[in-house]
């Protein structure tokens, strides 16, 4: 049966934006079914052009704003949110922080737990320039090739030389690197036909050590001239402290492959962060804005509450960043992670600290917590750190039967937050103190947060 909506494709009409999805699109609402919009923003008037309609919802684009919100700000470019590099950038910086602080709350209170209570979100001074990694896509672009940034939802590259929240050395030295690459005739990815052989440019620099890496994603095992490719991205950046080649031969939208060649240099780079110095290789998660993550580490060690006599588990560890910094506190941390290059860095961390305490395994979070669990370890406190998807169930119920006093929160995505907040509850885990907003990615909708779990 046909269901009749109250819009249909290609309609202009006019409609009031009443709200932002987490994903930052305005949405305006017709007998109740509602239109999502980009560059929208609450309480304006809008004309909109309806793109698509689905059972459920539709997407439009403006035509025209009529009334204008009064946090609107010149943004910088149109293609910073047509590639969805910067989404929010036309919302004035402190309200983008109230919608994180406000997307939060009102997660939590769709769940009915509205007595939980959310900060003010801690925003930077320069919400700009901040990314200490880029992962740039390489395409033939009118025949040459070209860096940018993929228009949203697409596979269309959109050349672009100022990425504005990434560091802007890593942007010039991806100019720098492009125009090598052009120099001796490589070939740019093409995803259609699978041939071509660079597919990505990324670069990661040390906030404060500016050591950079430099790593060129290729389709094939073999990257043409590289010796003097090499050298001369090394003549013309001198910070670069590794160059390495990553071979990925599938095709798939994963950006890197299982193989790495060092082409020059060491296979890690080093930064600092809280004092401490960390090695990270390439496939090696780091937390891309450092200034921010500086203020979410150390309030995740003053949330945990460590005297110097606790045993902290730290899962999801990465190369041990929060394990360390915490194990000058503690008296014994373990870290896990799934990722072998994270935890050969972890140990290699612990061990260019001159941190003792401090023991890392590799595997799954869920499987290596029901292994501790089986041989008595008794922790104080439990801090994780997921990938957005959250916490597994089994991972819960391990930690839980372990008895620790204080499970630390880190998430970047406040609905798997929400999700395992009720789970923990089911174990007599409750959160008593305020959740505490944290922005890792002005200009973005993304979220990160930490909160504090104690038992009954
Ligand atoms: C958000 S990062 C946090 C890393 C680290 N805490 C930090 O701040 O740098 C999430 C980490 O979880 C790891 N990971 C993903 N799934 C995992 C799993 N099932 N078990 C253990 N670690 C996992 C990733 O390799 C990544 O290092």
């Amino acid at each position: 049966m046909k269901v009749s909506l109250p819009v249909y494709k290609d309609q202009v009409l006019d409609v009031e934006i009443m709200d932002l999805t987490y994903q930052g699109m305005g949405v305006a609402k017709v007998d109740n079914y509602p239109i999502f919009i980009d560059n929208t923003l609450p309480s304006e008037k809008i004309t909109v052009k309806v793109t698509k309609t689905t059972k459920n919802f539709a997407f439009g684009d403006v035509v025209k704003i009529l009334q204008v919100s009064p946090h609107r700000v010149n943004p910088k470019g149109r293609v910073y949110r047509q590639t969805g590099i910067a989404p929010l950038q036309h919302l004035e910086y402190s309200e983008q922080l109230k919608f994180k602080q406000h997307q939060i709350a009102e997660l939590f209170a769709k769940v009915h737990m509205d007595d939980v209570e959310v900060l003010p979100t801690i925003g930077m001074d320069h919400p700009s320039q901040y990314r200490n990694k880029a992962q740039v896509p390489v395409r033939k672009v009118q025949g040459e090739l070209t860096t940018g940034f993929y228009k949203k939802n697409s596979h269309q590259l959109m050349p672009l030389e100022d990425y504005y929240i990434q560091d802007p050395a890593i942007d010039h030295a991806i100019i720098v690197i492009r125009d090598i690459l052009r120099k001796y005739h490589e070939e740019a990815y093409d995803e259609f036909h699978h041939s071509g052989t660079i597919r990505t440019i990324m670069v990661r620099r040390g906030y404060y050590s500016h050591e950079m890496m430099v790593v060129l994603v290729t389709r094939t095992k073999r990257l043409p001239m590289a010796d003097v490719v090499v050298e001369e991205i090394q003549a013309a950046l001198p910070e670069v402290v590794s160059v390495i080649q990553n071979v990925n031969q599938k095709r798939t939208n994963v950006i890197l492959g299982p193989v790495n060649n060092v082409l020059a240099g060491k296979s890690t780079m080093n930064d600092q962060l809280l004092g401490l110095t960390f090695a990270i290789s390439a496939q090696s998660f780091y937390q891309v804005n450092p200034q921010q993550t500086e203020k979410l580490y150390q309030l995740a060690i003053d949330q945990a509450g460590l005297t110097g006599n606790e045993t902290v588990i730290d899962a999801y560890s990465g190369i041990g960043t929060i394990s360390l910094t915490m194990a000058q506190h503690a008296k014994q941390v373990y870290g896990v992670d799934i990722v072998p290059a994270a935890i050969d860095n972890a140990r290699q961390n612990a061990d260019k600290n001159g941190i003792k305490n401090a023991e890392f395994v590799l595997g799954s979070a869920e499987k290596v917590m029901a292994q501790w669990q089986e041989d008595g370890i008794k922790p104080d406190v439990v801090v994780v750190d997921p990938p957005r998807k959250g916490l597994d169930e089994a991972f819960i119920e391990s930690a839980a039967a372990m008895g620790p006093k204080r499970v630390v929160y880190i998430s970047c995505n406040p609905s798997t937050l929400v999700r395992d907040v009720q789970r923990f509850a089911e174990h007599g885990y409750h959160i008593n103190a305020p959740v505490q907003p944290v922005d890792q990615f002005p200009q973005t909708p993304h979220i990160e947060s930490v909160t504090v779990l104690e038992r009954d």
